[in-house]
């Protein structure tokens, strides 16, 4: 691995999680014994390429983070940002951190506390030589899209479900951020592509699941408990 590049994640944590409808967002949840975030975040500070980490927060959440920094006394070190509106403006003001040319930067959903230390050196690994790298898993189910109440089989072969880290070098990322918002950005692979980019796939895995409904969490709790 190059020395040249330095390390950086941007943990996107600037949501209210709505499909959870818990009392607090659900990257603060406890699961077994600590909140989602904190999981997440140690997860990346053990890699192997060390990424300094920057953590967007939605300005309404700085209190109760500080409040669970003391009561964990939690001493990993991050930078923290505000967020936006939608994901991309938490990604976009967490990118404006960011100065070094050479940075290699994983972007990760906090709510993705499972991700495996091979995903995040993968993704990491194949940004350098390729110029990004996102997590994905090949679909299992058959797939069926739906136009105007009509129903057609899709090769799932040719489907895969996006995850993160989304893995890319500093100067891709800065030239597809700065496009206007658009609908489909939903992912930064999808910002990153339509600035011109070919996306390349690294190899996910099943546990690395965004936790987004209160099913997930009860999955989630048991598997951290393994
Ligand atoms: N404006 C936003 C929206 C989302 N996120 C983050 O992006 C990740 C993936 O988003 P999602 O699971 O959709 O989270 P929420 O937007 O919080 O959930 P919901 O859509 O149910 O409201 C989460 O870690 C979330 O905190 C963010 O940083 N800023
Ligand atoms: C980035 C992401 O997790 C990739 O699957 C996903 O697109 C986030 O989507 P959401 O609309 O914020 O749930």
């Amino acid at each position: 691995m190059s020395h040249q590049n330095t390390f950086y994640t941007i943990i996107v944590a600037g949501g209210s999680g709505s499909r959870m409808s818990s009392d607090i967002p659900k990257q603060f949840l406890k699961a077994n014994g600590l909140p989602i975030l904190m999981h997440t975040i140690n997860t990346f500070h053990l890699n192997k390429y060390q990424p300094q980490i920057i953590l967007v927060l939605a300005n309404a959440d700085e209190k109760l983070w500080h409040d669970l920094i003391e009561e964990y006394s939690f001493k990993v070190p991050h930078q923290i940002v505000f967020g936006g509106e939608q994901r991309f403006y938490s990604v976009k003001n967490g990118l404006e951190k960011i100065k070094e040319e050479n940075a290699i930067i994983a972007i990760h959903d906090a709510v993705r506390p499972l991700v495996s230390q091979n995903t995040i050196s993968n993704c990491f690994e194949t940004a350098v030589t390729k110029g990004n790298a996102i997590a994905a898993i090949p679909s299992k189910d058959s797939i069926r899209k739906l136009t105007n109440g009509k129903t057609e089989a899709l090769d799932r072969k040719e489907i895969y479900l996006v995850q993160t880290p989304q893995t890319f070098q500093h100067p891709q990322l800065k030239k597809a951020y700065q496009q206007n918002y658009q609908d489909l950005f939903t992912d930064d692979a999808s910002v990153v592509e339509n600035a011109g980019f070919d996306i390349n796939l690294e190899k996910g895995d099943e546990f690395n699941f965004k936790i987004t409904f209160k099913e997930d969490l009860i999955i989630a709790e048991t598997l951290l408990n393994l």
